[in-house]
């Protein structure tokens, strides 16, 4: 699994063929981005199977892992490489134990250290932190303060990602607060350009050689 850093692309949830869904998320990966959530609430089962899988076939070709939201059935089935957890999701340690020893289990932690430190002790790969500004994908999550990520950082041990209305323009003190990745929905899938869109998050980080 390659190291959890730089653009995380999480999906939208609006109607879109699983073909449309990936030729977006392919212009994301060839700007950067270096892992996939696919994130879809309102979709069918069978067309919630379709689109993961179309998704899964694009990342494997692009060496991206893909993880999925919530639904731990969901990634068994086609395979993916991890879920990610929420509140109202199954424990990290089942996750583990259906998925195996490789899978990258993500887990949201609000604002919330305590939370942070239970899902690091059940074996959470990644913490999740927010919502750092506005979000019009998901107006009414939670908000978290970024100095939070100092102190996550000092905890925590684990990568943290920050999520929640991210921008090229505000996600650069995020990560010199301490998050490895910034997860995205909006600022890649509503741009004009996605491809260009991931480069903007992707410049934030510093490159390979200067870490
Ligand atoms: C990377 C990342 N962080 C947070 C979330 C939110 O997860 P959750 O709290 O389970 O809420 P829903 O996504 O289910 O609405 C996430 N999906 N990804
Ligand atoms: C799915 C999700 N979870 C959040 C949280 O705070 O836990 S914010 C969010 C939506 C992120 O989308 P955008 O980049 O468009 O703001």
């Amino acid at each position: 699994m390659s190291r959890l850093f730089g653009l995380y692309l999480v999906t939208p949830g609006t109607p879109m063929a699983p073909a449309d869904l990936a030729a977006i998320v392919e212009r994301a990966i060839r700007g950067g981005a270096r892992l996939v959530q696919y994130r879809d609430k309102d979709a069918d089962p069978a067309t919630r199977i379709a689109k993961a899988e179309a998704l899964l076939g694009l990342c494997r070709a692009r060496g991206v892992p893909l993880i999925v939201n919530d639904d731990l059935g969901l990634a068994a089935r086609i395979g993916a490489d991890g879920v990610h957890l929420g509140r109202d999701d199954p424990d990290p340690r089942l996750a583990r134990a259906r998925l195996g020893p490789d899978a990258l289990i993500g887990v949201s932690c609000y604002a919330d250290l305590a939370r942070a430190l239970d899902a690091a002790t059940a074996g959470a790969d990644y913490l999740a932190f927010g919502s750092f500004f506005r979000s019009t994908t998901k107006p009414n999550a939670l908000r978290a303060d970024p100095a939070l990520l100092r102190g996550a950082r000092k905890t925590l041990g684990r990568p943290l990602v920050a999520i929640g209305g991210i921008t090229p323009d505000n996600g650069g003190p995020l990560i010199a607060a301490g998050a490895d990745m910034l997860a995205v929905v909006s600022g890649v899938f509503d741009a004009p350009d996605c491809e260009a869109a991931a480069r903007a998050y992707t410049r934030l980080f510093p490159t390979e050689d200067s870490r």
